[in-house]
């Protein structure tokens, strides 16, 4: 059985008068708490330390610090966070656009943003546990490691009006506590870089919200996104990268639109290559959503292979390290996985590494339930350059046990993808080929 989430802070009384709305609890839920099985395919595990305290404060602790400081730091947050739920103004904003320098904002301090997430969601179940899988730990390296997370995150407008889910209820989807679950698995894991697809609250969410913690981003959204369909939309979908703007500096950046058969279409890809503040390296990391559907093998695999070539061009063939963070809505039987796994970028791909053998992809990493039926697929990816770069640690994906019989999204989980999050090092000799 599911505990519920703790606290009920006088805070929250005036998260409700600021119009944060609570929704009954949900009701006895599929699968354990935290879990007590992994996964079949997984490697032994050995949990990485957690990377922020505040996960593992005692609700007590949690609740008398929520309480205590909705004075001053936090009540300036709440309005950050309380900012972000009307959002008309963000559909008007033009194509494209990174956002502005944040530096003369106000930072937000990551544990004070976890914990508001917190309460808006204090009567849902428990996040649920997922522990990073050690890979390499005959290596170690002298620079601190980067953190990736690949996510399609469903875009508000698909998950209401598009996606036909038939077994999650309507109050799972709403936005007020879906973003703060997808807020909260963002602030668990740290990522130090953030690929993320389906995002159709990027200017009046994303980035307020992810320049005050210090990151940088990107947003480039779909030609003809098809949330615009939607009634009450908050405008296209599309791709965003995030960097941390203290570990990364930008040297280059391209949005592509991807081709296929010679013809522009609906799908795109940002292109980045940061250098390293601390060691001076430089890689090339990229995030792209490729046709869904079946019967569009073909054109995924033609839009597969632009990427590739513009990704050939970037890395000056291959000679900077590479990271690319994907839906590729594709199995790895398809022809567009082939094509990756065998292009001369020497590309890899990270998440082959938590199976017995290290050559298998993860059962799943979307698995959700339509009205059209049952859709249990692996197709994200984060691809990397598999000679200058190694896969420290890998974050574990949910069991079926934690996904419940209603399967994806959820009360528990915001997205009917899961979150994939690598810790990559560079390899020792910068020998200039990845
Ligand atoms: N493609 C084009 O050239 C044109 C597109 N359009 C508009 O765009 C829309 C299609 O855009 P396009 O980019 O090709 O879309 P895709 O086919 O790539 O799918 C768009 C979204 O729908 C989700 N999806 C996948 N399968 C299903 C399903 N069975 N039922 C419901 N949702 C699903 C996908 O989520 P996930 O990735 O998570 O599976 C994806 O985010 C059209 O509906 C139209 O409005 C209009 C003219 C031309
Ligand atoms: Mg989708």
């Amino acid at each position: 059985m599911y505990q519920s989430r703790r606290r009920l802070c006088s805070a929250l009384l005036h998260r409700d008068a600021a119009g944060l709305r609570r929704r009954p609890g949900p009701g006895p839920g599929p699968g354990p708490g935290p879990r007590g099985q992994r996964s079949p395919w997984a490697a032994a595990p050995r949990p990485a330390p957690p990377r922020l305290p505040a996960a593992a404060s005692g609700a007590a602790t949690l609740c008398a610090r929520t309480a205590c400081s909705m004075g001053n730091g936090t009540s300036r947050l709440y309005s950050a966070l309380a900012k972000t739920l009307n959002s008309s103004a963000a559909s008007q904003h033009p194509q494209y656009l990174e956002s502005p320098d944040p530096e003369h904002l106000e930072p937000i301090d990551p544990k004070e943003l976890l914990e508001e997430c917190r309460a808006v969601l204090q009567s849902r179940p428990p996040r649920f546990q997922r522990d990073f899988v050690d890979l390499k730990t005959d290596c170690p390296s002298s620079h601190p490691l980067i953190r990736v997370m690949q996510w399609n995150i469903l875009a508000q407008a698909l998950g209401e009006g598009k996606d036909n889910f038939a077994q999650c209820p309507v109050e799972a989807l709403r936005w007020e506590e879906r973003k703060c679950l997808i807020l909260e698995e963002i602030l668990a894991y740290q990522p130090d870089i953030l690929c993320l697809q389906e995002v159709d609250h990027y200017f009046d969410t994303f980035q307020p919200l992810l320049s005050r913690l210090g990151y940088r981003g990107t947003f480039f959204p779909k030609p003809l996104s098809p949330c615009l369909d939607v009634e009450h939309n908050n405008g296209p979908d599309g791709c965003a990268l995030f960097f941390l703007q203290n570990r990364f500096k930008l040297v280059h950046s391209t949005n592509i639109r991807l081709t296929a058969m010679a013809l522009k279409t609906n799908q795109v890809a940002i292109i980045q290559t940061l250098e390293c503040k601390e060691s001076g390296r430089q890689f090339c990391i990229a995030v792209t959503h490729l046709k869904a559907r079946s019967g569009w093998e073909q054109f995924r695999s033609a839009q597969g292979c632009d990427l590739l070539r513009n990704l050939q061009n970037i890395t000056q063939g291959a000679k900077i390290p590479l990271i690319v963070c994907g839906d590729f809505n594709a199995e790895p039987t398809e022809d567009v996985y082939k094509h990756f796994a065998s292009s001369s970028l020497n590309l890899s791909s990270a998440y082959k590494l938590l199976s017995p053998d290290g050559q298998s992809e993860p059962p799943y990493t979307s698995w959700k339930i339509r009205t059209s039926g049952e859709y249990r697929h692996t197709l994200d990816y984060i691809w990397y350059s598999k000679h200058s770069l190694s896969v420290r640690s890998a974050l574990d994906l949910l069991t079926e046990e934690q996904i419940g019989a209603s399967r994806l999204p959820s009360f528990n989980y915001p997205s009917d993808h899961l979150s994939l999050v690598c810790d990559f090092s560079f390899n020792k000799e910068p020998d200039g080929l990845s």
